[in-house]
């Protein structure tokens, strides 16, 4: 039986158990369920403090995990990235007061509060900063007003809890993180039960960035028409009873299907349609 640990608090939360759900594993119904089996699937879900999922993975009992890239970083175990997942995007920064630092070459003899002392240490280190870390659990955000540290550093999505807090960001991204599968390092990664999850989600992924578009068009306009809908493979070309016309169907990114949709009626394709995908294997 495969064993997962999947986070159970927090901005990872709710999107992980929704694409497991997606790609046909059984979920748990309420947030105190610490584990649960899917025995059709033959896997066991764990739920973890994301903050842990890459020390349980490390040390082998669980197979794969579900976490955050800078919560893996900022472990430092002994577990890698497969599989990055799309969702909780997030960029992490240093920030201030306008005026105390404009970068981290200033922060020499300064005070870092964060939640992510092993990422913040080893990117002071880098760069030869001699500064101190306290480490806070969390609302870093007003660690700077109440005296505990002139810089904190800390998760940026929208910037709204830094300009609430009065603060801006300095320097470079220190980096940027989202939702990603993890593996023991050194662990078997032909294991089929684990190609055949990272494929299901693969599959998740792909149904949620793409749709299916069928369309007619004259057989002079063809090279055309499929030049805009290249589809992965090739796209499907059938004929029609009309002499002349062709129906086409191929995969397009969902974010380019209007402009699509509006560059094939122009070179006079008509009845354009788009349809969701719900799953898929590539
Ligand atoms: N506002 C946010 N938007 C997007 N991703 C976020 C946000 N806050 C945290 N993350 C991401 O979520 C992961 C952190 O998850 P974690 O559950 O520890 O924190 P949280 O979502 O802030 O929840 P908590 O309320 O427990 O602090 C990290 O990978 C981080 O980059
Ligand atoms: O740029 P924003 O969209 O404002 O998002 C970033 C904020 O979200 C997270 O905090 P969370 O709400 O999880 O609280 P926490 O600080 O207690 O973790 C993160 O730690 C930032 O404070
Ligand atoms: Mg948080």
């Amino acid at each position: 039986m495969l064993r997962i640990a999947v986070p159970n608090k927090g901005s990872l939360s709710g999107p992980a158990a929704e694409m497991l759900h997606e790609a046909g594993y059984r979920q748990r119904r309420e947030s105190k369920e610490l584990r649960i089996v899917d025995p059709a699937n033959e896997v066991e879900f764990f739920y973890l403090r994301p903050r842990d999922i890459a020390i349980y993975v490390s040390s082998g009992r669980l197979d794969i995990g579900i976490t955050g890239r800078d919560l893996l970083i900022d472990s430092g175990a002994k577990a890698e990235e497969i599989l990055p997942l799309g969702f909780a995007r997030s960029t992490f920064h240093y920030a201030t007061k306008p005026g105390t630092a404009g970068g981290v070459a200033d922060l020499n003899g300064m005070t870092v509060a964060t939640s992510y002392e092993g990422i913040v240490a080893g990117h002071l280190a880098d760069h030869g900063i001699d500064a101190s870390v306290v480490h806070l659990d969390g609302a870093v955000e007003t660690a700077i007003e109440l005296g505990v540290a002139e810089v904190i550093a800390d998760v940026v999505e929208t910037g709204t809890s830094l300009r609430n807090a009065g603060l801006t960001v300095i320097g470079e991204p220190i980096m940027k993180s989202e939702a990603v599968v993890v593996r023991r390092v050194g662990a078997d990664g032909e294991e089929p039960k684990v190609q055949q999850f990272l494929r299901r989600l693969q599959g998740v992924l792909v149904a949620r960035t793409y749709v299916m578009m069928d369309y007619d068009c004259r057989v002079d306009q063809l090279e055309k028409a499929v030049a805009l809908t290249p589809g992965l493979e090739s796209p499907t070309v059938s004929p029609l009873h009309n002499e002349g016309w062709v129906a086409v169907r191929a995969m397009v990114p969902a974010k380019d299907a209007q402009r699509i949709m509006d560059d094939l009626y122009d070179i006079g394709a008509r009845a354009i349609l788009t349809t969701a995908i719900h799953a898929c294997r590539l």
